[in-house]
């Protein structure tokens, strides 16, 4: 712990020395070359929302900058490639992807160790991961959900392949035996999967010290009162003639005002500063995490590129299985024929079945009704939610366990102080297979004898990555039930 914080502090001193600061003023940084934070932001432990991040240190208002990192800071293909003897090694290799090359990098950096330039940021990254490429057999099987099970199967693959084809330039630039490893790789793939930052100037992405310690919040609504709109206006540079306007500019102006507030809400390369620039997406008051979105993800894309999941996320999506009638009643694509985090059906979703559910010679005829969201009739409301209501009580039947055989496992997982008493919860489930190869694929059949013992280091990873999968299949679950109640909603209201 001691060792962490030491690290910490030579991270942000290190970083105050390139120019990273978090201080409000567009000129040099206000505090002092000792640290880069302190005026805006700080590091701090957040256990339910990110672990390590990045705290208020004062109030802040939505879009106010609170951090810059200049481009020199940067860690790029580019900013590593100065290295002449990487340089001419990567050159040799110009079939590598980008992010294959960034991985290569990072490893490069990593294998110089205290002579690398970018040492104090290297020694405070995560020492592991739970991104879907790092889950072993057991866990990807604990998804449960085909759709997961082969995500999961695809990225495990997409690795070992690029992995196999990185090899020989590795290998070209000496690497020690331990970065030559399946494992090194995993790891700073997901590094790079997890913490590189949308560059202009190169698709691999760029690690940015400190501005990859915000944790993730989903997209929110765009400010709505005036008072986030009037301080907006009053904070940039956007021109008066924006806030003047009158009626007759105003589609043009709510144009402007939204490029500027989606600018303002999140963080960009700016090139007119040369640096990254981070503002404040919400008003915050101190001691808050500040957070920041990296993009629109459901949960099972969340756990793929950044091994984590929301328990409230409003993007994520449930694909049931359909016929393939139903695909080729409409013209939309499967993406779009899905049902929402809060259960109810996508509005393609609604559409595609209404069609579906109407004979072939009458579909014509109710084209503009379906595509404008409208109900066809009420007979065929009926018959689509029951067929909706019915389909997602089949694939929960189909799945090994319930929602509550979930929640309790979950509960056990969450409140057990030891693995004995994990055990003694666990008994109240009806099935209990799924715990017995857990048992068993970490030799501990006479769990009994671990009483008051902790897991190995190796059992206790793989049971965090056990529990995002259990949290993943239950969240699924919830969905589904939701839709039911939902169908079952609409069904009544057809009754009165
Ligand atoms: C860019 S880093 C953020 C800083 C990171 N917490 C750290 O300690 O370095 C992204 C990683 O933080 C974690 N993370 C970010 N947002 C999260 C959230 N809302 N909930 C849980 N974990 C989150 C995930 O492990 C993710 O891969």
């Amino acid at each position: 712990m001691e060792q962490e914080q030491q690290n910490l502090e030579s991270f942000l001193t290190w970083a105050a020395q390139l120019g990273i600061s978090d201080s409000t003023s567009t000129n040099q940084p206000q505090h002092s070359f000792s640290a880069c934070l302190g005026s805006s932001l700080c590091v701090s432990h957040f256990p339910h929302s990110g672990g390590r991040g990045l705290g208020a240190v004062r109030d802040l208002r939505r879009g106010e900058i609170v951090l810059r990192v200049p481009k020199s800071a940067l860690m790029t293909r580019e900013s590593v490639m100065g290295d002449k003897k990487l340089c001419i090694a990567v050159n040799k290799h110009s079939s590598l992807s980008s992010a294959q090359v960034l991985i290569v990098c990072l490893l490069y950096e990593m294998g110089n160790g205290k002579t690398s330039r970018w040492h104090p940021y290297l020694m405070h990254l995560p020492h592991t991961y739970d991104i879907l490429a790092m889950f072993g057999e057991f866990e990807k099987r604990a998804l449960q959900v085909d759709e997961a099970i082969w995500v999961t199967e695809k990225a495990i693959l997409k690795a070992k392949t690029e992995w196999k084809e990185a090899h020989a330039l590795m290998e070209d630039l000496m690497f020690k035996p331990q970065f030559l490893t399946f494992k090194a790789w995993v790891w700073a793939a997901a590094t790079i999967s997890s913490r590189t930052l949308h560059i202009p100037w190169d698709e691999a992405g760029c690690l940015c010290p400190v501005g990859d310690l915000f944790n993730y919040d989903a997209p929110g609504e765009e400010p709505s009162d005036i008072e986030d709109l009037e301080h907006l206006l009053s904070s940039t540079s956007i021109p008066d003639t924006i806030l003047l306007n009158g009626d007759k500019n105003t589609m043009v102006d709510a144009e402007q005002l939204d490029s500027h507030s989606q600018r303002l809400t999140d963080g960009g390369f700016e090139e007119d500063v040369n640096a990254y620039c981070f503002y404040a997406r919400a008003h915050y008051k101190k001691g808050d995490q500040v957070l920041l979105c990296y993009g629109t993800y459901t949960n099972l894309e969340l756990l793929e590129h950044y091994g984590f999941l929301l328990p409230e996320n409003p993007n994520d999506k449930v694909f049931i299985p359909l016929e393939s009638a139903v695909y080729s009643s409409t013209s939309w694509s499967k993406e779009s024929l899905y049902i929402h985090h809060n259960g109810k059906p996508s509005f393609a979703l609604l559409a595609a079945l209404r069609l579906w559910a109407t004979p072939q010679n009458k579909r014509r005829s109710v084209g503009h009704l379906v595509y404008s969201g409208s109900q066809v009739s009420a007979d065929n409301e009926v018959f689509i939610m029951k067929w909706l209501s019915k389909t997602c009580d089949a694939v929960l039947k189909n799945l090994p366990t319930s929602i509550e055989e979930d929640t309790l496992l979950l509960n056990a997982m969450d409140n057990s102080q030891d693995f004995f008493t994990f055990l003694e919860i666990t008994k109240l489930m009806s099935s209990r297979d799924e715990i017995y190869t857990f048992l068993e694929a970490y030799n501990m059949k006479d769990a009994h004898s671990f009483t008051g013992l902790d897991l190995s280091r190796k059992a206790r990873r793989s049971m965090d990555r056990w529990k995002l999968a259990v949290q993943w299949r239950l969240k699924y679950k919830k969905v589904l039930f939701d839709c039911i109640s939902y169908c079952n909603e609409m069904l009544d209201s057809f009754m009165k």
